[in-house]
């Protein structure tokens, strides 16, 4: 397949529901002939995976966990996303660098600037091409975490918290509207994986 959107980004604070859609992508688009690379972040390769743990579990400031995640996306592009881009698949990619900004930029307050040296430095202009960002209201994401889920590190913090990291996903739309597409996740689900699935339709 060419020509349309091959690395796409599902974003979202917790609870949003992005995971719920990434699947139903993922076979909406292979039966149009994609082959598809499904894979998270922090995550999506052995030491990623492995970091991920620790990102999630273990107490740490806002700049450890920026290394953290950058130093895991690092290892995710160059052992993964970049191979099955050059071989031509469609990479799924549950969160990726905006969800930096949102979390340890707006939702930390750390630096975007230096965020964005970091980005340049680990990604060296690679990003996605298309960034689903399913947009909801903190208290219904900690309504759905709360009948869903025991909740991590990330997902012990306050609405106040999450309704930084949701304005930090605002700004980044705001930055970039042609990658960063809002998806209106407080409608039932079969409503916002129609939306997903006419985004796709539109994008790949
Ligand atoms: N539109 C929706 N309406 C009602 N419930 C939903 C909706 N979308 C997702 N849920 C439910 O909310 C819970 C959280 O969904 P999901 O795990 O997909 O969120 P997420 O954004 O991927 O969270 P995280 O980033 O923390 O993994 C699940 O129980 C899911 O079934
Ligand atoms: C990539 C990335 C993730 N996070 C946070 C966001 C979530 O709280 C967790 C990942 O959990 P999920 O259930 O897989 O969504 O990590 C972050 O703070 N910074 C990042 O760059």
């Amino acid at each position: 397949m060419s020509g349309g959107a091959r690395f796409i980004s599902f974003e979202g604070i917790d609870g949003a529901g992005k995971s719920s859609h990434i699947e139903a992508a993922a076979a909406w688009l292979r039966e149009r002939g994609h082959r598809v690379r499904l894979t998270r972040e922090p995550g999506g390769t052995p030491l990623a995976e492995a970091l991920r743990e620790l990102f999630l579990h273990r107490a740490m400031d806002g700049l450890t966990e920026a290394l953290l995640v950058f130093a895991a996306r690092r290892d995710h592009l160059q052992t993964v996303i970049l191979p099955a881009l050059a071989d031509g698949q469609t990479v799924l990619c549950d969160r990726f660098t905006d969800a930096t900004f949102a979390y340890q930029g707006a939702g930390r307050g750390f630096d975007l600037a230096q965020l964005g040296q970091l980005e340049a430095w680990v990604q060296q202009g690679r990003g996605p091409d298309l960034t689903l960002w399913f947009d909801v209201a903190p208290e219904v994401a900690a309504q759905r975490r709360a009948a869903a889920r025991e909740a991590d590190r990330l997902e012990r913090e306050d609405i106040d918290f999450f309704a930084r990291v949701r304005q930090g996903y605002a700004d980044r739309a705001a930055a970039a509207p042609s990658r960063l597409v809002r998806l209106d996740a407080s409608h039932p689900l079969e409503t916002v994986r129609q939306a997903v699935l006419d985004c796709l339709a539109q994008r790949c």
